[in-house]
């Protein structure tokens, strides 16, 4: 399903040599890569590879080494607390990082709490809009303990598509992924994948994302443009169906669950 088309492609995030090690493990190596609005971008790979790394990079919770990141053009010289990018960008951790002493709407509407001068009512009023989004209106007042992990992790999800009408610049356009259905039943993930897409597509909120997976399932349900990052660096890009057909070792293996073949197992 390809999301936005009547919205012009333009590059929103672009890295070009960004490279990124820790100690003397070279993660991240010269790695180019750019990011369209309206992308639906699956980042794979094994596991160790630097799949969350780069998420975190483009996050800007992480620094890189190397390299520099433009974000609709304009360069990007700190991190995401320094608040200069000039568009939103949100990330879904793989756990769900609720607060288990706050409710459920007083996760979701923690950073208009803490940063804005709405009132109460306008925030739980917006907080259980977002939760409507994600199938999950009505449960506001309930705490992350009594939810199902997957409506912990759509609570997440509202979480990170909740806006400041004080500060609509910095409502976020993009949306970071990390793992979304792992640790999910087969059901409770195809939830969350038809929440990605219908996410992407709603008015007002990010239509661009990018995505860690693991998941078969949820790689082909998802992306409209795959990466295959491995040894440092982007070893194969394609599309859903490139994936069956293309004569990548790496691809092949990946897909296949093989022990044999070109990628390094680590015990
Ligand atoms: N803060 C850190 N300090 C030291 N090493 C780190 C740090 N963060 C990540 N690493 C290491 O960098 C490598 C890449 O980690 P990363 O989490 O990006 O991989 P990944 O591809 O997302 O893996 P997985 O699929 O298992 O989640 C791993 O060897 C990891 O141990």
């Amino acid at each position: 399903m390809a999301a936005n088309l009547d919205q012009p492609r333009e590059p929103l995030i672009e890295l070009k040599g960004v490279s990124k090690s820790f100690g003397n493990n070279v993660i991240l190596d010269h790695v180019d890569l750019t990011i369209e609005r309206g992308e639906a971008l699956v980042i794979i790979g094994p596991s160790g590879t630097g799949k969350s790394t780069i998420l975190r990079i483009i996050a800007g919770l992480l620094p890189s080494d190397a390299g520099e990141i433009y974000i609709k053009g304009q360069k990007r010289t700190g991190l995401i607390e320094d608040g200069e990018d000039p568009i939103g960008i949100s990330m879904v951790f793989q756990q769900a990082a609720l607060f288990d002493s706050l409710t459920v709407e007083e996760n979701v509407g923690f950073s208009l709490y803490q940063h804005s001068n709405l009132s109460k009512k306008k925030i739980r009023k917006l907080v259980e809009e977002k939760l409507e989004m994600v199938g999950l209106g009505g449960t506001g007042d309930r705490y992350p303990a009594e939810l199902s992990g997957g409506m912990r992790k759509r609570v997440s999800f509202a979480r990170a598509i909740m806006s400041n009408p004080e500060t609509p610049q910095a409502n976020p356009e993009v949306i970071l992924y990390d793992e979304p259905t792992a640790g999910l039943d087969p059901i409770a993930s195809t939830v969350i994948e038809d929440l990605v897409r219908r996410l992407q597509c709603s008015t007002g909120v990010c239509g661009t994302y990018v995505m860690v997976s693991h998941q078969n399932s949820t790689i082909r349900r998802t992306a409209d443009r795959i990466i295959f990052l491995y040894g440092g660096q982007i070893q194969w890009q394609g599309n859903v169906q490139e994936i069956d057909t293309t004569d990548n070792p790496l691809v092949r293996q990946f897909f296949s669950a093989s022990i044999k073949g070109p990628i390094r197992i680590i015990d």
